[in-house]
C-alpha cells in the first residue's frame, strides 16, 4: 500500500517516519505529474511545494491553525493530504475539485481567491481575529517570491511587522519565479540571501560538522541559528525583512523538511509574526519542470495549441513595434502567457516586466505616455481588476494614449470564478473618453490594435477571449464603423459583441429558419456607442445585444442607454453572463449553463416574437425584457 493511502489527513501525516514521509513526497510528486499532465493545472509550483506543504501540516495543527496560501495555485499537495487523494483525479473538471482552495471542499481550506498578493492581508485579518477572540491558534501564510512583488503584500507587511503579538508565520516560497523571472529589487535581494556563495560554504561547514540539528528546542536553535544569522549578517546585506523589525528565520532549504520543520517550529515558538525564507526549486523532482525556463509547465497546457487570439496579437504588436518606436510594451509578471515574449524579443528595451504589480503596471504606462511614448499594457481581463482606478484618474483623466490589451476576457473556465474576465467592459464603460473594441475574430484584432495604437489623446482598450482565436467573419456592409454581416430583413437587430459575434451569427440562422429577418452587425468600437447604431436601430422590431461579459454594466446597458436617449422605439433585449460566480468547468459548458448559446438565445427571442406577435412591442424603447 502507498503511504499517500493511509493519509486521511494532517494527524496521519504526524505518525510517519522520516522513511515514510520520504516516500510519501516521491509518491506525491509522481501523482501530481501523472494527474496534472492529463487534467491541466499547475504543476511546476506543486512540485515545489511537496515538502513546505508536509512540514506545514506536521508543525500546525490545520484547520484550528490557518494555512493561507497565495494565489493558491500552489494548494495542490494541501488538497492531496486533506483527505482529496481519491478524487483528486478530478482536478479542475466540471464538478470535481477545484485548481485553488474551496470552502466546499474542505474545513482546511479557507482563501479561494487567486490573484496574487493577497495572503498576507487575509493572514492578518485572521491572526487579529483570533487575538481579539482570544484564541491561541496560529496562522501560516505562504506566499511566493513573484507574489511578494505585489504591492498589497507590502501594504500588508507594513501592519505585520508593527504587530508584535500576532500569532502569523509567513513562509517566502522562494523559487526565483512567478510566471517569468521574478523581476525587481526584491528579486535581487531574495537573491543575495539566498545565494551568497562565502555564506553557503560557511553553512554547509556548520550542517556537516554539527550533522543534523536534533530538534532540542528552541534554546539550540536559537544558538545555531544566531550562528548563522551572524555569518549572514557579516557576509550577506542585511535584510530588509528584519530591516522592518520582522524576525527573519533562513534562507532554509525548502526541500530538507527535516529543516524546514524545525524553521517552523522555531517561528511556532516565536509567539510573533516570523518570516522564513524557504528556497525552492519550480518543479522540483522532475527534470521537464525544473528546466522548464519558459514557464511552460507553470500551468499544463493541451500540446500544440492552435493559433489562438494572443498569437495574433503577438505578431500584430511586433509589426506595429517595427513601425512606430514609440510604443512599447508593459508586462505584470506574464510575458509569455500575454504573447510579449516575441516582442521582448525584438525590442528589449521597450518591453517592461513590472512583477505582479497591476496597479503599477497602469500607472506607469500614464507616465510613459506623459513621456512621450505609447505603452500597451498587456493583461489578462480579470487583473485589470484591481488598476481600475489607475485607469480611471491615473491614465484616462489625464487623457493618456495608453492601450490597454486585455486577454482572457469572457468567460475562461477552467480556473473558476477569479478568473473569468467578465468585468472588464464593465469596469471600463464607467472611464469618461476611454474607448473600447472588441474584436470578433484575429483580423479584426489585428485592424482594432493597429487603430487603437493610433489614438493618442484618450485611452484605448482591446478585449478578446482566451483559446483558439475564431474563424474570420467577413463583412457584407459597413455602416460608419460598423460591421454589417447578414441582412435578411428588420425584424431583429443582432448586436453582436467580440467573441460572441459568432453566436449571434448562429442565432440568426434559427430565427431565419423561424421565417424572422434578421440584420447582425459588429460595432467593432463596442464604447461609445456609434450614433449610426441608433440610427439602424430605429428601423427593427426588436433589438438585441449577445456578449461574454457580466450583464451589470455590460455593452447591453451601454446600448439600452443609448436607445433610450435617441427616443428608439423598438423594445432592447441583452444577453450576458449574470450576476454570480461560475464555478470551474470548460469555457463552452458554463455558456450553455448560463444560457449563452446560439440555441438558447434564438428559443428565447423566438418566444418573445411568438408573444407579442403582430402587437406593438408594449416595451418602452431601449427597455429590459430579458
Ligand atoms: C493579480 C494577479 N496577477 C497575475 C496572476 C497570474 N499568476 C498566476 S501564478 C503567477 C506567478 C506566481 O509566482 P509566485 O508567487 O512566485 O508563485 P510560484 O508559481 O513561483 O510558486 C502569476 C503571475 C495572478 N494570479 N494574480
Ligand atoms: C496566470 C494565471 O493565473 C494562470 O496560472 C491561470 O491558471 C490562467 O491560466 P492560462 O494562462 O492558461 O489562462
Ligand atoms: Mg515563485
Amino acid at each position: 500500500m502507498r503511504v499517500l493511502e493511509t493519509v486521511e489527513g494532517p494527524e496521519d501525516l504526524k505518525k510517519l517516519t522520516d522513511q515514510q514521509l520520504t516516500d510519501l513526497a516521491t509518491e506525491i510528486r509522481d501523482v501530481l505529474v501523472e494527474t496534472v499532465t492529463r487534467t491541466g493545472g499547475h504543476l511546476g509550483p506543486n512540485l515545489g511545494m511537496v515538502e513546505i506543504t508536509l512540514a506545514m501540516h506536521r508543525v500546525f495543527d490545520s484547520p484550528r491553525d490557518r494555512l493561507v496560501f497565495d494565489i493558491g495555485h500552489q494548494a495542490y499537495v494541501h488538497k492531496l493530504v486533506t483527505g482529496r487523494a481519491r478524487s483528486f483525479g478530478t482536478l479542475r473538471q466540471e464538478g470535481g475539485l477545484s485548481g485553488y482552495p474551496s470552502q466546499a471542499e474542505s474545513e482546511h481550506d479557507i482563501v479561494e481567491n487567486c490573484h496574487a498578493s493577497t495572503a498576507l492581508s487575509y493572514a492578518d485579518g485572521l491572526a487579529k481575529a483570533y487575538r481579539l477572540r482570544g484564541e491561541n491558534r496560529h496562522v501560516v501564510a505562504v506566499i511566493g517570491d513573484g507574489a511578494l512583488t505585489g504591492g498589497m503584500a507590502w501594504e500588508a507587511l507594513n501592519n505585520i511587522a508593527a504587530a508584535k503579538d500576532l500569532n502569523l508565520v509567513i513562509i517566502v516560497n522562494d523559487n526565483g519565479r512567478s510566471y517569468s523571472p521574478t523581476v525587481g529589487g526584491l528579486a535581487t535581494h531574495l537573491t543575495s540571501l539566498r545565494t551568497n556563495p562565502r555564506y553557503e560554504k560557511i553553512l554547509d561547514l556548520i550542517k556537516k560538522n554539527l550533522g543534523r540539528t536534533p530538534y532540542v528546542g528552541p534554546p539550540m536553535y536559537e544558538v545555531l541559528h544566531g550562528v548563522k544569522k551572524g555569518l549572514k549578517d557579516m557576509l550577506a546585506p542585511q535584510g530588509m525583512f528584519e530591516d522592518l523589525g520582522l524576525k527573519y528565520v533562513g534562507p532554509v532549504d525548502g526541500h530538507d523538511r527535516n529543516a524546514l520543520e524545525d524553521a517552523l517550529r522555531n517561528a511556532k515558538s516565536f509567539g510573533g509574526p516570523v518570516i522564513v525564507h524557504a528556497v525552492t526549486k519550480k518543479g522540483f523532482g522532475y527534470p521537464a519542470a525544473e528546466q522548464d525556463e519558459e514557464d511552460n509547465l507553470h500551468q499544463v497546457r493541451p500540446l500544440n495549441k492552435p493559433r489562438g487570439w494572443t498569437d495574433v496579437f503577438s505578431d500584430e504588436l511586433v509589426k506595429i513595434g517595427h513601425r512606430r518606436p514609440d510604443v512599447v510594451a508593459i508586462t505584470a509578471a506574464m510575458l509569455h502567457p500575454t504573447g510579449l515574449a516575441p516582442f521582448a524579443e525584438e525590442f528589449p528595451d521597450r518591453t517592461f516586466d513590472v512583477g505582479i504589480a497591476e496597479q503599477h503596471a497602469v500607472t506607469s504606462a500614464a507616465g510613459l505616455a506623459l513621456g512621450g511614448l505609447h505603452p500597451v499594457v498587456c493583461l489578462y481581463s480579470t487583473f485589470l481588476n484591481r488598476a481600475f482606478d489607475q485607469v480611471l484618474l491615473d491614465v484616462a483623466l489625464h487623457k493618456c494614449g495608453v492601450t490597454f490589451v486585455l486577454d482572457r476576457a469572457g468567460v475562461t473556465g477552467d480556473d473558476g470564478p477569479t478568473h473569468n474576465g467578465v468585468y472588464d467592459m464593465s469596469l471600463l464603460q464607467l472611464v469618461p473618453g476611454l474607448r473600447l473594441a472588441a474584436p470578433r475574430d484575429g483580423k479584426r484584432l489585428q485592424e482594432l490594435l493597429d487603430e487603437a495604437v493610433d489614438v493618442d489623446d484618450v485611452p484605448t482598450a482591446l478585449r478578446f477571449a482566451k483559446g483558439e482565436v475564431f474563424p474570420d467573419i467577413e463583412a457584407i456592409d459597413r455602416v460608419g464603423d460598423i460591421d454589417v454581416l447578414k441582412r435578411s430583413g428588420n425584424d431583429v437587430l443582432l448586436v453582436g459583441i467580440g467573441s460572441m459575434v459568432a453566436t449571434a451569427m448562429d442565432v440568426a440562422q434559427r430565427l431565419e429558419a423561424h421565417g424572422y429577418g434578421v440584420t447582425v452587425v459588429d460595432p467593432r468600437w463596442v464604447k461609445p456607442v456609434n450614433p449610426k447604431l441608433v440610427e439602424l436601430a430605429s428601423g427593427f422590431k426588436l433589438v438585441v445585444s449577445i456578449e461574454d461579459n457580466g450583464r451589470s454594466g455590460s455593452c447591453g446597458d451601454l446600448i439600452a442607454q443609448a436607445l433610450r436617449d435617441g427616443g428608439v422605439q423598438a423594445p432592447f433585449r441583452d444577453f450576458a453572463v449574470p450576476q454570480v460566480f461560475l464555478d470551474h468547468a470548460k469555457r463552452a459548458a458554463v455558456l450553455q449553463e448560463i444560457g449563452l448559446t446560439g440555441q438558447e438565445v434564438a428559443r428565447e427571442i423566438t418566444e418573445q416574437l411568438t408573444q407579442h406577435a403582430g402587437h406593438a412591442f408594449n416595451e418602452p424603447a431601449g427597455g429590459r425584457n430579458a
